[in-house]
């Protein structure tokens, strides 16, 4: 992918109503995205996930890792989870993003995923620990997959790939009235690792 041709503009909404969505196309060079990418692999303390389903904990095959500016506990999926410290390399990355779409973060949720029979099932992250309406920023890295839209009540979809070192921003009411998933595929056979840069309500907020 040729950085300086690429057509994505940023400023275009990908949904049609009730709320905003934009990609950015990738933001770093093929090698800084290469280097990042092997850096998450070994450096980030990835655990499988656990859920609460119908009462039941669960164990996901998907790996993740959440880290903050503060040792905020967070709940989601009915499970809390207490945050790690930022290290050098995931502060280089909030810096890229927050520059890239001029809003500040204060915590990251990471995804790896080994390959194709790896996703994640429809949801929004509108979580009361998470500011209202806040921007949501997400990196990739590695293998392309398709994340998917679905609004919650006209049930209309869109989808986007999303590049090696790509940036998609989610923002405004997004949240309230559409779902995102990263749907499983045969087809990719390689790993893909996704940040999702977040603002916690910080206490007394
Ligand atoms: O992997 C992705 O692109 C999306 C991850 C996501 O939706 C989440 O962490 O809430
Ligand atoms: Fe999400």
């Amino acid at each position: 992918m040729d950085l300086f041709t690429r057509t994505d503009d940023p400023r275009r909404n990908l949904l049609p109503e009730d709320g905003v969505v934009e990609y950015h196309g990738p933001i770093l060079s093929h090698a800084d995205a290469d280097n990042y990418f092997e850096l998450l692999l070994n450096d980030i303390e990835w655990r499988h996930d656990e859920a609460v389903i119908f009462g039941k904990r669960i164990t996901t095959k998907r790996q993740v890792a959440w880290y903050a500016d503060e040792a905020f506990s967070y709940t989601y999926s009915n499970t809390t989870k207490t945050a790690l410290p930022w290290s050098p390399m995931l502060r280089d990355l909030k810096s890229i993003v927050e520059t890239a779409c001029g809003e500040t973060f204060n915590s990251c949720l990471l995804n790896l995923y080994r390959d194709g029979s790896e996703g994640m099932a429809w949801h929004s992250d509108a979580e009361k620990d998470l500011v209202r309406n806040g921007t949501i920023g997400s990196m990739s890295f590695g293998a392309e997959r398709k994340f998917a839209f679905k609004h919650k009540q006209t049930k209309a979809t869109v989808s986007q790939i999303l590049e090696h070192g790509s940036l998609l921003t989610m923002k405004g009411t997004t949240q309230t009235h559409w779902l995102h998933s990263v749907p499983k595929t045969k087809k990719v056979m390689s790993p893909r690792i996704n940040l999702t840069f977040r603002k916690i309500r910080q206490p007394n907020v």
